[in-house]
């Protein structure tokens, strides 16, 4: 179980794929990107737009049942990716590295890149943009809601 969270807005994790977009550029230009699923989806919309390439493939691999990580399994194969040359693998995160290990396997030729790396998944990337604490566990957009929280004077009050 994580010790921390960082919550990340749609604005930021924009501002990110940007810039990931941006260090992306000369990496390329890239015959399509595999989109690891579901995270991977959102981020390599973005980037697909920013380095203009229209053919997308995913690869899904299920890893996590809410935090805690089990037995991965490939759902689906990237098949329209071949080994991967000339691809980009795009995910929203590595953590453990166990997904990335398993996707790279799979298209061994293709560069991989996302947006949030822990510590021990790093190395398993040719890129990322921002560095997480190993213990934290990141909050995307999709997975958070604006909450009313009341007023600190009111905390503690009987009154509701
Ligand atoms: O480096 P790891 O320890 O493997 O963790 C990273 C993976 O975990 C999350 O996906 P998850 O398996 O939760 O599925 P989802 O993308 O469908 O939410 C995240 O989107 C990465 O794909
Ligand atoms: N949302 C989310 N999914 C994960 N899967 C593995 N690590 C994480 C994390 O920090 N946040
Ligand atoms: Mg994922």
């Amino acid at each position: 179980m994580a010790t921390n969270y960082a919550t990340v807005t749609w604005d930021q994790l924009h501002r990110d794929a940007r810039q990931l977009a941006e260090i992306l550029i000369p990496r390329g230009p890239f015959k399509g990107i595999v989109a690891v699923t579901r995270g991977g989806l959102i981020p390599a919309a973005i980037i697909a737009r920013e380095i203009d390439c229209r053919l997308i493939e995913t690869v899904s691999v299920v890893t996590y049942d809410e935090e805690e990580q089990g037995q991965p399994t490939v759902l689906k194969a990237p098949a329209a990716a071949g080994d991967g040359e000339g691809f980009l693998i795009i995910d929203d995160l590595v953590d453990s590295g166990v997904t990335a290990q398993i996707v790279r396997q799979l298209l061994p030729k293709a560069v991989f890149a996302c947006l949030y790396a822990k510590p021990s998944g790093k190395p398993l990337t040719d890129l990322f943009v921002v560095e997480v604490p190993q213990e934290t566990w990141v909050l995307f957009p999709w997975d958070t809601a604006p909450l009313f929280i009341p007023p600190l004077a009111r905390k503690g009050s009987t009154a509701g």
